[in-house]
């Protein structure tokens, strides 16, 4: 059995879940705050800044796989296409400054720079790829369940279930595959720590856009 097979299994509870939180459920309906929106966007604009350096040394480690490029261009894609969804957003939604990680945010971004820069560059694939197929999984199961009627968040819904986004989770679902199938037992099972711990974060993102998290202190 694949290793994305495998390990897509140990996720299967998390993205059930994901896919009946509130804040999915919402923007599925079209009924999404405004609040919580503007705040997922401003969070996932940070996200995506640190998410595309994490891509970039992936990119820079690959030097004992053929992947470099692949790395580079998934790096430009969250940099150039993602963040012109975003600016379209924040202009719609008078989005306006720079935001400050939420406790979250701040989390996540820096589970995937630790893994990208410290972790075997095996282990720091697997780490971002609930980013990707998370993400199009989600995409395609809003995509399927809506109405399609008048939904504010449709370009968002667009284009995590459009095509070419789904050509790069493929892209990244191979590459995964085919670096596990040259690891040991405990590097695969590494590698499946590294997913399933993503995954969670993907969960613990939407919530506390939903819940508009707050440092304590
Ligand atoms: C938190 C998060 N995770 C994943 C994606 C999709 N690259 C995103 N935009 N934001």
């Amino acid at each position: 059995m694949k290793w994305t097979e495998n390990a897509w299994k140990e996720i299967e509870g998390i993205y059930t879940s994901v896919t009946e939180m509130p804040f999915n459920q919402e923007l599925m309906s079209g009924t999404l705050s405004l609040d919580r929106f503007r705040f997922y966007m401003q969070q996932d604009g940070v996200y995506l800044a640190e998410f595309s350096r994490a891509l970039a040394l992936i990119a820079a480690r690959c030097f004992n796989h053929p992947y470099t490029l692949d790395f580079i261009r998934f790096a430009e894609r969250a940099v150039v296409v993602e963040r012109s969804l975003h600016e379209g957003y924040f202009r719609q939604f008078n989005v306006t400054g720079d935001a400050e990680a939420s406790p979250t945010c701040h989390n996540y971004t820096q589970f995937l720079l630790t893994k990208a820069s410290l972790d075997q560059v095996e282990v720091a694939m697997a780490a971002v790829l609930p980013c990707f197929w998370i993400y199009k999984k989600v995409g395609d199961h809003i995509y399927q369940y809506q109405d399609g009627k008048n939904n504010p968040y449709q370009d968002w819904i667009d284009t995590y279930a459009g095509e070419e986004f789904g050509l790069l989770v493929e892209k990244a679902i191979e590459i995964c595959d085919d670096v596990a199938s040259r690891c040991s037992d405990l590097q695969r099972e590494q590698m499946t720590k590294a997913f399933v711990m993503a995954s969670r974060l993907e969960w613990m993102f939407w919530d506390s856009a939903y819940q508009l998290e707050k440092w304590p202190i």
